[in-house]
């Protein structure tokens, strides 16, 4: 992957946007992918992520992704602070005395979602990915499909809440999607074509499980088909051979054949899944470790009170 420009900018240099003034400064770089390069930044105490791309067009479109979702929410009376929401858009005069279009979004403090499963480990699969349908039925609600759903667009921050970025590859609905990954995308697999809708996320969404429990197997299978015989018969079959992935391969194969409706139908479907199966919902989500040392900690002090209370007594 490369970026048009190849400068990068160290510690402490200071973004500063020509027609607001707002002013960042640069802590350290936190990506960076075809679109631009994303810097964590301070500004008032305040960390946030600043992408600084080259092109203003591509820069533009993710913009009004961030813009439209944002309004959805506000429709809705849901809150702000939830969300990739945008923080400022401007342009930035480089020391090669270029001007660089850039925005400014809250900062995603997370591990990138196989990160997040390998150190917390695989029992967080089903509720992550179940908060990350709430996350895509949210932006289809506004209209748009994600586009380019894979591992490295997810960010999941503490107690398994996902989080979508780089809205490079997000579409209207109805539109054709123009950025994908292969592997993900319905085309590829001759699963449909590439118009957006909310199928063309769940059918990526459902390659993503398989990338999540069967990455190798996945990987042989592509690699080993013609193009003519990549079908969603083929990965609902590997789907019902993982023993990670078998209990939920019915739910696999309506997301493969685009027999869910929606992205709300599909996370109500893995829900019932996840109650039958008994896996933590988001209610009763595994204690994290820390939460258990601190349970041990005041189950001593309690004990150590009454031994107390009782040695003193009256
Ligand atoms: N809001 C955020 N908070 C924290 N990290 C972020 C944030 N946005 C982006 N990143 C990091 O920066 C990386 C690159 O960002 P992004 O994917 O948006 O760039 P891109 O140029 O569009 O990449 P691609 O070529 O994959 O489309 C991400 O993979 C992620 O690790």
């Amino acid at each position: 992957m490369t970026t048009s420009f190849e400068w990068s900018l160290p510690r402490g240099s200071i973004i500063s946007g020509k027609w607001k003034q707002g002013s960042y400064r640069v802590e350290r770089p936190l990506g960076e992918g075809a679109n631009g390069k994303v810097f964590l930044v301070e500004r008032a105490k305040y960390y946030y992520a600043l992408k600084l791309g080259s092109d203003a067009v591509d820069l533009q479109s993710e913009v009004n992704v961030l813009q439209s979702i944002y309004k959805q929410k506000q429709k809705r009376g849901a809150s702000a602070g939830q969300g990739l929401f945008l923080v400022d858009v401007d342009d930035y005069r480089a020391a090669d005395g270029k001007e660089y279009p850039f925005y400014v979004m809250r900062y995603i403090k997370g591990k990138t979602l196989s990160d997040y499963l390998q150190a917390q480990g695989k029992e967080w699969f089903p509720v992550v990915l179940y908060n990350l349908l709430g996350k895509l039925a949210e932006l289809h609600e506004a209209g748009w499909s994600f586009g380019d759903l894979k591992i490295e667009n997810i960010l999941v921050a503490d107690y398994g809440r996902p989080e979508l970025v780089d809205y490079g590859g997000a579409t209207a609905f109805g539109k054709g999607v123009r950025q994908f990954t292969e592997i993900y995308d319905r085309g590829y697999w001759n699963a449909g074509d590439r118009i957006a809708d909310a199928r063309y996320d769940l059918f990526s969404f459902a390659v993503l499980c398989l990338q999540l429990q069967e990455g190798r197997r996945l990987a042989q299978l592509s690699s080993g088909l013609l193009p003519q015989t990549r079908t969603p018969d083929e990965l609902a079959k590997l789907a019902a051979t993982s023993s990670a992935l078998k209990p939920l391969s019915g739910w696999l194969r309506k997301a493969l054949y685009g027999e869910f409706a929606s992205a709300r139908e599909a996370a109500a479907s893995w829900q019932q899944w996840m109650h039958k199966a008994g896996a933590p919902s988001k209610a009763s989500a595994p204690a994290p470790r820390w939460l258990k040392g601190l349970f041990a900690v005041s189950a001593a002090i309690l004990a150590t009170t009454i031994y107390l209370l009782l040695r003193t007594g009256p």
